[in-house]
């Protein structure tokens, strides 16, 4: 058996294919596989680990019939074709859990940076633009007390709440495809509708998946009933949002603020006029990056490799029905 991975993983997965006897294939280079070589290449191999969130739709999986499994480097599976999958018979892992901490993080660092305009600051230091102290420059917003308000209350939403509670008091609440309960007993969490949410919301953190429902769903309709302070944070994906509207949102004060661990497309041009907004904070899809929670998807990555080749169900499987 063998395994195909787009682009170099922690050593800890690799290790633990091999030593299970597998033969593990890594494209090591700087430039991505083109799609069309990509597929190509894919037709040779009994199971592809996919780290670079390669497009993985109905016509690949179609062309790749020895795979036996697709194994995602990410907890994000957005950019796969779960249907297509399932109707193949072809198990599709991720990775959740091990990097929701670290995700959690980078958007708790966002909300923070982008109420002290940090980066812009430090831009002005950069730029020779720092004149000494300033008494009415430069002034940020404070957190304590103020609400917070989750858009996907699942595993890196639960962290974000918990972290916003414990550090500055913040009331939580939240919208989900369903309440959850544990939120609501640990954090005091409080359902809202979509509405609700935009209206109360001091920081508006998104955690929801995303699919065809929340595709852009943070418009310039959505941006309009939020607060005039509001800070707009988004380490989930880059469509949940709509790139203009966020502009004109921050531009005419709208809103107040913006962070964004992912943006749409990726990587972001680096003449973006975000990139060079006053109240605008981004990052390059940094989430997940830490030495803790990449060993730990490198692991996850592996195990659901060598759990399919086993016959055995993946341990993190996402589309269970293909055991139907
Ligand atoms: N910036 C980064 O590096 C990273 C980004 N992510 C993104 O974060 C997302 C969330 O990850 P987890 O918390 O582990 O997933 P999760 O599955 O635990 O949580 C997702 C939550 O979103 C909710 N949701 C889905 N559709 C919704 C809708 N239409 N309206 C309201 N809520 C909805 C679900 O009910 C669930 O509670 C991933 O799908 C991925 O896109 C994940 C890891 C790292
Ligand atoms: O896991 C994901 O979905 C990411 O975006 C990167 O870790």
């Amino acid at each position: 058996m063998n395994v195909f991975i787009t682009k170099p993983i922690p050593d800890v997965g690799i290790k633990l294919m091999e030593d299970a006897g597998y033969l593990v294939a890594i494209h090591n280079e700087t430039e991505p596989l083109p799609q069309d070589k990509l597929i190509e290449k894919c037709q040779q191999y009994d199971a592809l680990i996919s780290a670079g969130f390669n497009k993985i739709d109905a016509h690949f999986l179609q062309k790749c019939k020895h795979l036996k499994v697709v194994s995602l480097f990410s907890v994000g599976y957005d950019s796969v074709d779960i249907d297509a999958a399932t109707r193949l018979k072809i198990p599709v892992g991720n990775t959740p859990d091990v990097l929701s901490r670290a995700t959690a993080d980078v958007a708790f660092l966002l909300m923070l940076a982008v109420s002290r305009k940090a980066f812009f600051n430090y831009k002005k230091i950069l730029d020779g633009k720092w004149d000494g102290f300033e008494p009415v420059a430069n002034l940020g917003q404070e957190l304590y007390g103020k609400t917070l308000g989750v858009f996907g209350l699942g595993n890196i939403g639960f962290e974000m709440a918990k972290k916003c509670k414990a550090a500055f008091d913040m009331k939580i609440i939240y919208h989900n495809r369903k309440p959850n309960g544990h939120a609501e007993a640990a954090l005091d969490a409080k359902y809202v509708s979509f509405e609700e949410l935009l209206q109360q919301s001091d920081v508006l953190t998104l955690h929801a998946n995303f699919t065809e429902e929340t595709k852009g769903i943070f418009n310039k309709d959505a941006f309009s009933k939020m607060k005039r302070n509001a800070i707009f944070i988004n380490t989930g994906r880059g469509g949940l949002h709509n790139e203009v509207d966020l502009k004109e949102a921050l531009h005419a004060g709208i809103i107040w603020g913006a962070g964004l661990d992912v943006t749409n497309p990726e990587p972001m041009d680096k003449n973006n006029p975000l990139l060079f907004m006053p109240n605008v904070c981004v990052l390059p899809h940094i989430g997940s990056a830490t030495l803790e929670a990449r060993d730990g998807m490198a692991m996850l990555a592996a195990k659901n490799v060598i759990a399919a080749f086993k016959g055995e169900r993946l341990p993190t499987i996402v589309n269970p029905e293909v055991y139907d």
